[in-house]
C-alpha cells in the first residue's frame, strides 16, 4: 500500500521487531506461488477446529509438522491423515534472514533452525483471537511474514490475553519477528482491511501470514 510516510524499523517491545517492506515484491510473488503449491497437498488448507466446538476464521496448512489445537503432529491428524509435506531449506534460509533483519545480530541468526512453518489465509472477515505461541517446547523466536491485504497486529502482554496490548499496522512485505521477552506475548489479528493488498503480489485477495518457528520436539 502505498503509505505517505516511510515506515521505519520499529521494536515494538522487547525482543518484538516490526521490519516494514522486508519482503520485495518479487519474494511475495514467489511465497504466494509457494503457497498455492503446498494447497495442493498432500494435506489441503483446512479451518482448525476449536476444542469446544468452534471454528477458525482462517484456512491454514503446516509444512514440517503439522499443528493442530493444540499440539503438533508428523501427520494433518484432524484433516486427512496425511503426512505434512516437509519445511524446504530455502524457507528456514528465510527465517535466518529475517532474523538477522530484525535483531542485526548474524550469530543469532545463523543459530536459527525452524522446523516449522504455519501459512495462514485470511479471507473476507477472517481475523485471529488473542493466543500464544506455546505448543512449542523452545524458545526461539517467531518469524512471522504478511502478504496481501494490510491488517491490524495486536500485540499484547504475556501474562493476559487483555491489556496492554498495542495495535500495528502489518502491510504486504512487513516482516515481524517475535522472541526473546516477546516470544510467549498474548497476539492476534482483529482486523484485514480488504481490498488494500497489491494485485502484483498474485494474491486474488485476502491476507497470507507465514510464521516459522522452532518447535523444540525431538526429531
Ligand atoms: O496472521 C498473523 O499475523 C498471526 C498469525 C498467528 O498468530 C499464528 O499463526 O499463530
Ligand atoms: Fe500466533
Amino acid at each position: 500500500m502505498a503509505t505517505l510516510l516511510p515506515r521505519s524499523r520499529t521494536a515494538l517491545a522487547p525482543g518484538a521487531v516490526h521490519v516494514p517492506d522486508w519482503l520485495p515484491p518479487e519474494s511475495r510473488r514467489a511465497l504466494v506461488e509457494a503457497c498455492r503449491d503446498w494447497a495442493r497437498g498432500p494435506v489441503p488448507m483446512r479451518r482448525a477446529r476449536l476444542p469446544r466446538g468452534g471454528v477458525m476464521s482462517v484456512d491454514s496448512l503446516c509444512l514440517g509438522r503439522h499443528w493442530l489445537p493444540y499440539r503438533y503432529s508428523r501427520t494433518a491428524d484432524d484433516v486427512n491423515g496425511a503426512p505434512v509435506l516437509p519445511l524446504p531449506a530455502w524457507l528456514a534460509d528465510l527465517g535466518r534472514r529475517a532474523i538477522a533483519a530484525a535483531y542485526d545480530d548474524e550469530e543469532a541468526a545463523a543459530r536459527y533452525e525452524p522446523d516449522v512453518a504455519l501459512v495462514n489465509h485470511y479471507g473476507p472477515g477472517a481475523t485471529m483471537g488473542m493466543h500464544q505461541d506455546k505448543e512449542e517446547r523452545a524458545s526461539a523466536p517467531v518469524v512471522s511474514l504478511s502478504i496481501g491485504d494490510t491488517c491490524v497486529f495486536r500485540l499484547g502482554n504475556t501474562d493476559t490475553r487483555g491489556r496492554p496490548w498495542q495495535d500495528v499496522e502489518l502491510e504486504s512485505g512487513d516482516l515481524l519477528v517475535f522472541g526473546g521477552p516477546s516470544r510467549f506475548a498474548y497476539h492476534g489479528v482483529p482486523k484485514v482491511r480488504p481490498g488494500t493488498g497489491d494485485p502484483g503480489d498474485g494474491l486474488a485477495r485476502g491476507r497470507l501470514n507465514l510464521t516459522l518457528r522452532v518447535t523444540g520436539l525431538p526429531g
